[in-house]
């Protein structure tokens, strides 16, 4: 697909999308990430309808963007949200649940903007409102409808830690009820969370798409907690750098101190370890076991999204990150 806005009276034009080839599975969550000025928001209002393509064709839920009856199978949340300051919430939702072509049903609505974190700000004016409490009355009226598709430009802007648990943990239960969402966020650690797929978008083309692990450089990085008095210079040795240390060389850039079997990380038993898949890891594991450590807990580590999308917009030619 391809996206050029053209100047006034015919006058040459910009080209935001240059043949982008984006297939987005049914029920996946998907997030877009990439540089300002990228062209994601150009695809997102594509794939609404609201921007038509140059070349190329858009299709969602299985037809036309433009259908008024896919468009009503998709729950959209603007990165920028015009909200009517002197109405309260409900009101606000019942309108937009009759744009929708729904019948507004009072106590659902109070259920939604109980499950928002709104049902203390009912009575209250939207106008009075903060930034994060219009995001989630914003996130209400994208949920109206039980749609088959979010699209959500920026859900969590504005919303502090709690509040962004709180709708991760909505987006999470859409998801896991078959839901589709397409998330475009520059908190790149919420991308992580909540998206098991990404595509970096720079300078109007896919540079790369994958489910996240697959896109992780490097391999799979394991935390490691070991039991108190696990021998350190042997955990060292069996390939577990202590966390403490592990940041002190992956920021050093000039020759430093080696990292010491003292550092914090050490001392409170949490290590990091590479591993391209399990059986390395478990060799690892079976070397510091052999030390006489003992495993107290062991995660995975989120894949580095930050790491792969200045890899991949850096190596891109013409590109800058
Ligand atoms: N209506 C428009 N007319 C002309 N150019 C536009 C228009 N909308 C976007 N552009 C240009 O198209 C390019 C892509 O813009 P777009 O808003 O899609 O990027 P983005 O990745 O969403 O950026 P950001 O992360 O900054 O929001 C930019 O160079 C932008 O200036």
């Amino acid at each position: 697909m391809r996206k050029t806005y053209h100047r006034a009276f015919g006058r040459g034009g910009h080209e935001a999308l240059k043949g982008m080839d984006l297939l987005v599975p049914a029920g996946s969550a998907f997030g877009l990430i990439g540089p300002n000025g990228a062209g994601k928001t150009t695809f997102i209002k594509s794939v609404l309808g609201i921007v038509r393509p140059t070349a190329g064709t858009v299709r969602v839920l299985g037809g036309s963007p433009e259908d008024p009856a896919i468009r009503a199978r998709i729950g959209y949340l603007p990165e920028r949200l015009h909200l009517p300051g002197t109405w309260k919430a409900p009101a606000f939702l019942a309108t937009v649940a009759r744009l929708k072509g729904l019948k507004p049903d009072a106590p659902a609505l109070l259920r939604l903007l109980e499950r928002v974190g709104l049902s203390d700000a009912v009575d209250r004016k939207i106008g009075g409102y903060s930034k994060g409490m219009r995001q989630r009355l914003g996130l209400a009226a994208a949920l109206l409808g039980d749609p088959a598709l979010l699209v959500l430009d920026e859900p969590t802007d504005g919303i502090d830690p709690m509040g962004r648990l709180e709708v991760r943990r909505i987006l999470q239960e859409e998801v896991r009820r078959g839901v589709t969402l397409f998330l475009n966020s520059h908190l790149l650690a919420e991308t992580e969370r909540v998206c098991d797929r990404v595509a970096i978008l720079a300078d109007g083309r896919v540079l790369r798409e994958g489910r996240l692990e697959e896109l992780a450089r490097g391999g799979a990085r394991w935390r490691v907690r070991f039991a108190p008095g696990a021998e350190a210079s042997a955990l060292l040795a069996a390939g577990f750098v202590p966390t403490e240390a592990e940041a002190r060389i992956s920021t050093a850039t000039t020759p430093g101190p080696q990292p010491s079997p003292q550092a914090d990380g050490a001392r409170e038993g949490v290590y990091l370890v590479e591993a391209t898949d399990v059986a390395v890891l478990n060799a690892a594991l079976d070397r510091a076991r052999a030390s006489g450590a003992l495993l107290v807990d062991l995660r995975r580590e989120g894949a580095d999204l930050e790491a792969v999308l200045l890899g991949a917009v850096g190596s891109s030619p013409g590109v800058a990150a």
